[in-house]
């Protein structure tokens, strides 16, 4: 019974780990399967450093593989906010729908041609010997004039993917993992786990060519 303890306590985020991850795992637990209050501070200044610490936070505790997903929105027109201050961006208690609100109340002045903004997944995997992996995946695309669909979540509303008319709250579950960012990073990491767990697939164990 091979289990993976997932270092997040974002609903919409552990649905979409868990539809991402393959079958690496029997088992795949989140920290919102946990009865204690684990409370994890993410005061790194990029994503790859509070990724790297939810999961090693996780990991010393139980000593399973363990999966954390740090992730955001970076917008052009801002420099990059909020970036890895995306979950915190209208206070620490604000809900999805306040911090829309106020990136779209920033972005007001902004034209369609200059709204270019990014999401960007950071994932780190640590197996249960300890070994640490890491991966990043970046889907770009535009951000609406308002918010729009209903899936999903985060500000999946108000971003507008490469190539599509449409948001990401408005297209299909399953149309979303192919191509968001998160999705990215998986095709990486799934590749990592192949070859962790999966010792036949023939190739050399190399994980830095996934970075
Ligand atoms: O696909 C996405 N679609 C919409 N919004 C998204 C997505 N991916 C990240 N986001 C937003 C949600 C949150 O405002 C921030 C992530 O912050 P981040 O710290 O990684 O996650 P979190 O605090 O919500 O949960 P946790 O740290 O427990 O995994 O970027
Ligand atoms: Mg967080």
């Amino acid at each position: 019974m091979k289990k993976l303890l997932v270092a997040t306590r974002n609903k919409g985020k552990a649905q979409e780990i868990k539809n991402l991850i393959g079958d690496f795992f029997d088992d795949v637990l989140t920290l919102l399967d946990f009865a204690e209050n684990i409370h994890i501070i993410e005061d790194g200044k990029t994503f790859e450093e509070n990724a790297l610490k939810k999961a090693k936070s996780i990991y010393g505790l139980y000593r399973l593989p363990t999966l954390a997903d740090d992730s955001g929105l970076e917008v052009d027109a801002l420099g990059g906010r909020p970036g890895v201050y995306s979950a915190r961006y209208a206070g620490d208690n604000a809900t999805d729908e306040e911090r829309i609100k106020k990136l779209l109340e920033e972005l007001k002045d902004v034209p369609y041609e200059k709204r270019d903004a990014q999401f960007v997944c950071v994932l780190v995997f640590i197996d249960e010997n300890g070994r640490v992996y890491q991966t990043k995946g970046v889907c770009r695309g535009k951000i609406g004039f308002e918010p729009r669909g209903e899936n999903g979540f985060g500000y999946d509303p108000i971003f507008i993917p490469e190539g599509y008319s449409v948001t990401f709250a408005e297209l299909e579950t399953d149309e979303k993992n192919r191509i968001s960012h998160r999705a990215r990073a998986f095709e990486k990491l799934k590749m990592i786990l192949g070859e962790i767990y999966n010792e036949d697939t023939g190739t050399e164990r190399h994980p830095w060519n996934y970075l």
